[in-house]
């Protein structure tokens, strides 16, 4: 399988006036094009430290990350830039949605500089919302609104959807659906999913599991046979 992402010797540390907090330590990692990778591991393990790292968001301290072979540990702010427009799609905990912008609208905004988006409608009757289209943030459910965000973040036809728990602030069966959205994304398209959580029972599902402690990845582990998110529960 081909890589899509490469890390080498990633750190990240933080100054704090005197201390020094190491949220990154020494780590490698490969994700390999269409995978679904959950990176699990317990709070202040350095998950969305990671995440970060894997988006383009913030820049490793040392260490060498790879995006089909293209450096970003090293890129211009500009390409990082691009890299996010293009590359990334992110879906955040708590939908991240405009409040003063439609479903549609939101969807729209994301798509606008993306050089080959998808088309919005067909994205939105994937995630079972053109119904919706018209309705603000405001007037959805939770779980409405993170498929508005999962349509907004797939619409961009991103190479990489970058999911950072996804279904904390949902119930079990709206995460469910939302797990079943993240899983024919992956399928349909043939797109890389990268999932954070401290979930165990969703590392079910991935193709592959991180395990992730004291900013150190502690083992890595395949599923031959990863499970529909209806087997599994949390
Ligand atoms: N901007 C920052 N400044 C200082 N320390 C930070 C910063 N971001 C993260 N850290 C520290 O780095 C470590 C890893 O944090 P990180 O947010 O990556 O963990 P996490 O596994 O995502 O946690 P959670 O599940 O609670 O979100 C923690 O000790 C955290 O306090």
């Amino acid at each position: 399988m081909e890589s899509i992402l490469v890390a080498k010797n990633l750190s990240k540390t933080y100054q704090m006036g005197e201390v020094t907090v190491s949220a990154l330590r020494d780590v490698n990692f490969e994700i390999y094009d269409g995978e679904f990778v959950v990176v699990l591991g317990p709070s202040g393990s350095g998950k969305s430290t990671m995440l970060n790292m894997i988006g383009g968001m913030d820049q490793a301290s040392e260490g060498e990350i790879y995006f089909r072979g293209k450096a970003l540990h090293n890129a211009t702010d500009k390409t990082l830039t691009q890299f996010r427009r293009n590359a990334i799609g992110f879906v955040f905990q708590f939908y991240n949605l405009i409040p003063n912008l439609t479903a549609y609208e939101n969807v729209k905004l994301s798509v606008e500089l993306s050089k080959d988006p998808l088309d919005i409608e067909m994205v939105l009757n994937e995630v079972e919302l053109l119904d919706r289209s018209d309705h603000f943030p405001s007037q959805l459910s939770g779980g409405q609104q993170q498929r508005v965000a999962i349509a907004r973040a797939i619409a961009k036809n991103p190479d990489i959807l970058l999911c950072d728990e996804p279904t904390g602030a949902l119930d079990f069966s709206t995460g469910l659906s939302v797990l079943n959205l993240l899983k024919k994304f992956n399928k349909t398209y043939k797109k890389t999913v990268v999932i954070i959580t401290h979930n165990a029972g969703i590392g079910k599902i991935g193709d592959r599991v991180f395990y992730i402690k004291d900013g150190q990845i502690e083992k890595v582990v395949v599923n031959d046979k990863p499970l529909a998110p209806e087997e599994v529960t949390w």
